[in-house]
This record gives structure tokens, C-alpha cells and sequence, in this order.
């Protein structure tokens, strides 16, 4: 029988673990129940330990993947290369929120694994692993119409696909289970219904995006194909699995753990002295805080230091049209000027030329540029040093105006009369759109604070609130950073009154 409790589940799962020969469980760690801080278990230092210790081993027997779980041996045609009924001709799979390195093949593979397992019940190997596994997410995909409004302008809520995910699970899942029922489910086994498949895809799938590890290779051997088990013969196409206990491990973009990749078993080692009472944090990487909440459910304060605001090039556009105040006919030859590839183009034939006078390709105009700070990643013992600070603006962002500016000067010559002018006008711009782009956002920077700074909201929500705050505050430190950069102009600038006087002292 299951066990019923948190705590009894956690001991269960912990026992089964020891029992896989090859495994280590360090004696000053334990398996701890962080529901009280939304972070469901995690692990814990019980007494102090020293930098470079190896924390727990799991060997790659214990791994959930396509290579260890019997349901490959089984349907070997659906897992086999190029004639595989998984073959992803559209890379609809990747939906669920795959990384660019890992196929949709295998996300296709590893749900069906994992939805083979969970079907075989106390039958599974793993059944005591897939017991703590979360039957709930808080991942976005999960949200309501009014959760995901509290996001506001975030441009996280464009990201989620559950529609393309649902199109996949239908095209390349529920075929595979359907046309081999008797493998999947046990005899006698209540078969579902298309429905409660979907909702069981959408678990797994969940699951993977916050749990899954890209099995790499041992990182110490030089790549050979005749022993690479467990990397994919198939161009860059890295294997997931489902990695017991090294996922009962939380995470932060400051953390004390790393999971190394061996031949024979993935160890967990601390990267610097661990205190007794702290949590062992992993790290999923340089995430923004909805990019964490859309593929992880939670948010944290040491993320916003990767938060990010997308900027659409119609925002640009339309302060560009506001503040030129063309008529309709010069501002379609402006328009015109950036974008055709004119014959002047043509025949100077060389883009950089092309770029000089301010006309590009339509293909390379971006339609959506990237505000981020661009912060370094942690250093080697997962800590970070830098200043929480904007230190410049997008220059892809600066090139696109200036290139347009310099449309502008070619159908408007006393618009845009110098070099000067021009990059005031850059900044002017910029700054402009990042106004209009945090007035998308119906609540302001201040009353978000107040919401997060009071306590006035909890749960889902008040994720939401700190998404859309961190990307606020982004924004006015754009702001801030373009008025900054502006003064500097003008105080460069001569005035007539200080041309007039260098004029006088130099008679
Ligand atoms: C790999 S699992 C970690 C183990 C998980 N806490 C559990 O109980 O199974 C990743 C999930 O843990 C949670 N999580 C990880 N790091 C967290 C953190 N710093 N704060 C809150 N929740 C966190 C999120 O729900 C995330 O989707």
C-alpha cells in the first residue's frame, strides 16, 4: 500500500532510494517539507559541511529514461531512428517548453516513458519516486483566464502553449498509448479516455519541464560513438531523464550544490561550505523570473536579476510617427527609405552601405527587442557579485532607430541635421517607448510595491505581482538610464551664449 502522509512518502521514497545498489545519501542532509514557504520538499544541511563534498550519487540505473525503463524494449519501433511513429517533422513537441538543445523527440519519449510507468502502478520500479512527484503545478500552463490576467503586459502570457501542447499530446501521444494498450496498461487496468489522457499528458509534460535533466555524457571522457550510451546517436539530440532525488533539490540563481555527470552515476557535490540549517539549492540557469514561473511555478527575489521586457518595434514606430509629426506621404517614404531593398541598395550592393543610409532588409528588421541587464552569471561556487543594475540599453534596439533616423535625414534633411541630433533623438525615442510600453502595465510600479510590500496578496498572485513589478522596475531603470544619458548630451552641448563667449576670448 501507498503511504498516505507527506512525511511517510518522503521516508518511503528516501528508503527506496538507499536500496539501489550504487547509491550515497550524505549524513548531514535530510529530505525536508518546505510546503510552509511554497516550495514543497527540498534539502537540508543537518550539520555543517565542508566545500567539495559529494552530497548524495545516484547511479544512472536509477534514472527514468527511454534507456532504463522496459516499455523501449517492449514498443522498440516507436523509439527506433527515422521511421519512428515519434519522428517530428514540425517540432510541435517542442510546445511544451523543450530547451532548443533537447529534441521533441525526446520530450515525446520521456512522456511516454513516464506515462508508461505511472500506468503500471505498484508494477513500476520507481513507483516509491513517482509517489513525491507533484500532482499539482503552479507552472502557468495551469492558470485560470484571471490569474493569468494579474500578469498584466508581461509578455510571459504569449508564451505558454497549452494549445500547441495539447495538439501534440493528441498527434504524438495518445496514437502511441492507443495502439499499444496492452503494453501500457496493465491487465485488467481501467483503460482512459481520451480526455483523461490529455490531462495525464499535461502532468507529465509539467513534470518534465520542472523536474527533467539533459543526461550528459561523463564529462571527463572525450566523446567516442562506440560507448556514448547515453547521449543519442542523432545530431544533437540529448537524452532526458527523470533523475531521483537530484530533483528533490530546489533551486536559485544564487546556490551551494552542482549535479556532475558521470560514467556509471550523477553525483551531487557542494560548491562552498554549507551552514547546518541551509537549504542544498541547485540552479536551472540564468531565468527571469516569468520565464521561471511559466516553466517552474515559483519566483524568487535573486531572480529579477535576469528579469526582462520585450519591446515591439510598432511601440517604436509609433513614438517615432508621433514625435516626427510627418504627413502621411512623407512618413510612408520614410518607412519606404528603411525598409525597401531600393535601388539604390541594389546598386551599391553592399549592405553595410546599405545600413549607412539607413535602409535594411525587411527580413532584418526585428520585430520585438530584449530590455535586460544583462548580468554575468554566478561565479564557480554559485555566487554572484555584481550591482543589480541597468548598464546599458538595447543596442539592437539603438542601431534599428538610428538606421531609421537615417531614413529620415534622407527624406528630411533639417529633421535630423547631424550625428549629434541624431543620438539625442535615439535616446529621446527609446526612452519614450519604455515609457509607453510600463504604461501597458494598468497598475504602476508604486502600487505594485505597496501590494508586495504590505502582503496585501498571496499565493499565484502575488507570483504575478512580482513578475510584472521586476519587469517595472527594469523599465524605470531604462528610463532613468536614457534621461541620464540625455543630460549628459546636453550638457555637452554648446550653447549659442558659450559659443558666442569661446568666440570673444579667442579674438
Ligand atoms: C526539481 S523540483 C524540486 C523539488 C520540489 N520542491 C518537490 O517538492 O518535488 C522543482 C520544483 O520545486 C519547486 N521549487 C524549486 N525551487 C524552488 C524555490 N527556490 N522556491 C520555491 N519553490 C521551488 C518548484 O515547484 C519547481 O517546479
Amino acid at each position: 500500500m501507498s503511504p498516505s502522509t507527506f512525511e511517510d512518502q518522503s521516508q518511503s521514497f528516501l528508503d527506496w532510494f538507499r536500496a539501489w545498489p550504487g547509491t550515497t545519501f550524505h549524513e548531514s542532509i535530510k529530505i525536508q517539507d518546505l510546503r510552509e514557504r511554497g516550495a514543497g520538499r527540498g534539502i537540508v544541511a543537518t550539520a555543517d559541511i565542508p566545500e567539495d563534498t559529494v552530497l548524495f550519487t545516484i547511479p544512472r540505473k536509477a534514472i527514468i529514461s527511454v534507456e532504463s525503463s522496459e516499455l523501449s524494449q517492449k514498443i522498440p519501433e516507436v523509439f527506433e531512428d527515422s521511421t519512428t511513429a515519434l519522428e517530428d517533422a514540425d517540432n510541435e513537441a517542442d510546445e511544451e517548453g523543450g530547451e532548443s538543445s533537447v529534441t521533441p523527440d525526446s520530450w515525446v519519449s520521456l512522456i511516454l516513458v513516464m506515462i508508461y510507468e505511472y500506468l503500471q502502478g505498484d508494477r513500476s520500479a520507481w513507483k516509491p519516486y513517482l509517489n513525491v512527484l507533484p500532482k499539482e503545478f503552479n507552472t502557468l500552463m495551469f492558470w485560470s483566464e484571471g490569474e493569468l490576467a494579474e500578469l498584466q503586459a508581461s509578455a510571459i502570457t504569449s508564451k505558454i502553449g497549452r494549445d500547441e501542447a495539447e495538439n501534440m499530446f493528441r498527434a504524438k501521444i495518445l496514437p502511441v498509448i492507443q495502439a499499444h494498450a496492452t503494453v501500457f496498461y496493465p491487465e485488467g487496468a481501467e483503460r482512459l479516455g481520451e480526455e483523461q489522457l490529455v490531462t495525464l499528458c499535461h502532468c507529465m509534460g509539467s513534470t518534465i519541464m520542472a523536474y527533467a535533466f539533459d543526461l550528459e555524457n561523463d564529462e571527463e571522457k572525450p566523446e567516442s560513438e562506440d560507448d556514448d550510451e547515453w547521449i543519442e546517436d542523432r545530431e544533437g539530440k540529448i537524452m532526458m531523464g527523470m533523475v531521483p532525488m537530484a530533483d528533490i533539490l530546489n533551486a536559485d540563481a544564487e546556490f551551494n550544490a552542482h549535479v556532475n555527470h558521470g560514467e556509471d552515476a550523477l553525483t551531487v557535490t557542494s560548491l562552498r561550505p554549507i551552514s547546518a540549517g541551509q537549504e542544498i539549492l541547485n540552479y536551472y540557469g540564468p531565468l527571469a523570473n516569468g520565464e521561471l514561473l511559466r516553466r517552474y511555478g515559483y519566483v524568487t527575489d535573486k531572480h529579477s536579476r535576469y528579469d526582462v521586457v520585450e519591446i515591439s518595434w510598432d511601440l517604436v514606430l509609433s513614438v517615432l510617427k508621433e514625435a516626427l509629426n510627418f504627413d502621411e506621404a512623407a512618413w510612408g517614404k520614410v518607412v519606404r527609405e528603411h525598409t525597401a531593398p531600393c535601388q539604390a541598395q541594389v546598386s551599391l550592393n553592399a549592405r553595410t552601405n546599405s545600413s549607412q543610409i539607413g535602409q535594411l532588409d525587411p527580413e532584418e528588421i526585428e520585430d520585438t527587442f530584449v530590455l535586460d541587464r544583462d548580468m554575468d552569471e554566478p561565479d564557480s561556487t554559485g555566487q554572484c557579485h555584481d550591482e543589480l543594475k541597468l548598464s546599458k540599453l538595447p543596442e539592437d534596439l539603438e542601431g534599428q532607430i538610428s538606421a531609421f533616423l537615417k531614413a529620415v535625414r534622407k527624406v528630411s534633411p533639417e529633421t535630423v541635421p547631424d550625428k549629434q541630433r541624431r543620438n539625442q533623438m535615439v535616446l529621446l525615442v527609446m526612452k519614450r517607448a519604455f515609457e509607453l510600453r510600463a504604461s501597458q502595465y494598468p497598475t504602476s510600479y508604486v502600487q505594485d510595491f505597496n501590494l508586495l510590500s504590505h502582503e496585501k496578496v498571496t499565493g499565484r498572485q502575488k507570483m504575478a505581482v512580482a513578475v510584472r513589478w521586476g519587469e517595472k522596475v527594469l523599465l524605470k531603470e531604462a528610463i532613468d538610464f536614457a534621461q541620464a544619458k540625455l543630460d549628459e548630451i546636453d550638457s555637452n552641448v554648446e550653447q549659442p551664449e558659450q559659443r558666442a563667449a569661446k568666440k570673444q576670448r579667442t579674438k
